[in-house]
């Protein structure tokens, strides 16, 4: 007798969905029914990944409560304030601006760093975001949230800017160039020394992998979530006796 495999469909098929949708057939546990690649209304699935567009997102919130299907939200540049109160324990919902494990490693590490750049108004954190020339929006959904992860960390960053910088301002550079699959650097700078932290995706197969890991998490689960929680099974380990 076959395992019961979990239902998924893909919400566009550019660069981010058709890497997904390849991944996805490699694997024996997951059944890809349909992948859309515009406007659609496709019938219900365990849970359905959205790769789309920043303007698609709300549509397919709509579509997820309505047929009562998981959605994984790929999709960068998008913001829906009343989300958590639309999805309540109706699905389950999940939030990923990057899919990369390492990543959500360096979200908290980048807390960390503010925490140490708190300590004095002399170190500078700052980021830097690299994408290809297609990307659409700027800064990236992981710059966002890594900004967010250092202002957490640095109390007196409390908004980001990408000129010159007052006190209160984070310094966030973005450059859209060439075929960087998405280069993101989260730095201190003193008077003395610098610290640097570098992540460089090499293929999209990290976010697809990353993707198809979020599905399986969020299968059977209710209610908002984050990658973060996802990629917590494998962190929180990593951070026990750190003397
Ligand atoms: N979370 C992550 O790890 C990653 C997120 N992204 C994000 O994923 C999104 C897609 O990125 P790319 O694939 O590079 O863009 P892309 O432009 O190559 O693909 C987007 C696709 O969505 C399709 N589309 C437009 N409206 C649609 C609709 N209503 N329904 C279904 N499909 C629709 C377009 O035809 C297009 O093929 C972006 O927001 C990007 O920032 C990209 C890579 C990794
Ligand atoms: O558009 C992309 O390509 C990417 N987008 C995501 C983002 O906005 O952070 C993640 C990754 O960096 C690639």
């Amino acid at each position: 007798m076959s395992a019961v495999r979990t239902t998924i469909g893909i919400f566009g098929q550019g660069r981010l969905g058709a890497a997904i949708a390849q991944a996805a057939a490699a694997a024996p546990d997951l059944e890809v029914v349909w992948t859309v690649d515009g406007p659609a209304d496709p019938p219900p699935v365990d849970v359905a990944l959205d790769a789309s567009t920043a303007a698609a997102v709300p549509a397919h919130l709509e579509w997820a409560l309505a047929t009562g299907s998981g959605l994984v939200i790929g999709a960068t540049g998008w913001e829906l304030p009343d989300l958590a109160a639309r999805v309540g324990d109706r699905i389950g919902v999940l939030t990923a601006p990057n899919f990369s494990l390492a990543v959500a490693l360096m979200a908290r590490l980048a807390k960390v760093l503010g925490r140490f750049a708190a300590l004095d108004p002399e170190l500078d954190p700052y980021l830097l975001d690299h994408h290809h020339r297609l990307k659409a929006d700027a800064p990236s959904g992981t710059a966002r949230r890594l900004a967010a992860a250092l202002m957490e960390g640095c109390p007196r960053k409390t908004e980001t800017t990408s000129g010159t910088a007052a006190p209160h301002q984070l310094s966030l550079a973005v450059l859209r160039a060439g075929a960087e699959f998405g280069t993101h650097t989260v730095g201190l700078d003193g008077p003395a020394e610098t610290l640097t932290l570098t992540h460089q995706a090499r293929s999209r197969l990290v976010f697809a992998q990353g993707a198809l890991r979020a599905a399986r998490w969020l299968k059977g689960r209710k209610g908002l979530h984050t990658f973060d929680a996802c990629a917590a099974e494998t962190l929180d380990p990593l951070f026990g006796d750190l003397s």
